[in-house]
């Protein structure tokens, strides 16, 4: 099948001819010809790109049943690009001990115990026992020994300070956002050196680049964001899959 024609780049991004007034600095073709890169990648319009990524690492029943019971239960889990790429996160640190907060119904412990060393254990905090009921059984179906998750009921801000310092490879933020800040300050404190942050939900749907949005999700998610970058605690990469892959790895 032949690749479809590219898709033309509106508006100033694809045409303006002048220097762009957020990067007055920059030649004008520096920026649109980054941009148009991105946008035609190998001759696929960004949306169908978008799409392949989205499902390039496919999921298997256990994740697709995780998955369907957290639509049931009013929650959205982490798209599965994202779970891939918190399962590399996983993989590439060597995780042996992670801390997630929000379970969920366990789409995203799954994936971060498939990353994880044979021998990790993931810490997951939820408010709510009847998500973590069904979250105990998806793990249990994924072949999870129960030693390998230490399930809490909780708010994340009245457990992690129980948690200990500087013992944690990953942690993985993914509950109310609200609480973002807090999470990653607390994150920096269990971590070890090198350990990685990934906080889910970064892109706020779509709203962070829009200086109109200020609801305060978005604001905080936007400051929280910001913050990380301008740290000289983390390394980071915001990965757009799903709503936002905000990653940061702890400086040694
Ligand atoms: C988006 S869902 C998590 C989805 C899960 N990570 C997944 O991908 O399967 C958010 C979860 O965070 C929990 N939650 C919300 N606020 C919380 C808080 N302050 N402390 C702990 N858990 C919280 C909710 O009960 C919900 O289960």
């Amino acid at each position: 099948m032949d690749a479809p024609a590219p898709v033309p780049i509106p508006g100033p991004v694809g045409c303006y001819s002048d220097r762009h007034p957020a990067y007055p600095d920059r030649h004008p073709r520096s920026r649109r010809s980054t941009i148009a890169t991105v946008a035609r990648f190998d001759g696929l319009t960004t949306a169908q790109a978008l799409h392949f990524a989205e499902g390039y690492v496919a999921e298997d029943i256990v994740l697709q049943t995780a998955r369907t019971l957290a639509r049931e239960v009013g929650l959205e889990p982490v798209a599965p690009s994202s779970g891939a790429a918190l399962r590399l996160l996983a993989a590439a640190g060597g995780a042996r001990a992670v801390v997630e907060i929000g379970t969920g119904t366990g789409v995203s412990g799954v994936w971060l115990l498939r990353g994880m060393r044979s021998d990790g254990v993931l810490t997951t905090i939820d408010l709510e026992n009847e998500h973590q009921r069904i979250a105990r059984r998806i793990f249990q179906e994924a072949g999870f020994a129960s030693s390998r998750t230490r399930i809490i009921t909780g708010r994340a801000l009245d457990v992690l300070p129980r948690l200990a310092d500087g013992a944690y490879d990953m942690i993985f933020v993914d509950a109310d956002p609200a609480e973002y800040g807090a999470c990653v300050d607390a994150a920096l404190r269990l971590l070890r050196p090198a350990g990685v942050l990934a906080l889910n939900g970064a892109l706020a749907g779509g709203r962070i680049g829009d200086p109109a949005a200020r609801d305060l999700d978005t604001v905080t998610i936007r400051e929280v964001v910001k913050a990380v970058r301008e740290s000289e605690e983390w390394i980071p990469a915001l990965i757009p899959a799903g709503d936002g892959l905000l990653a940061a790895v702890k400086h040694a």
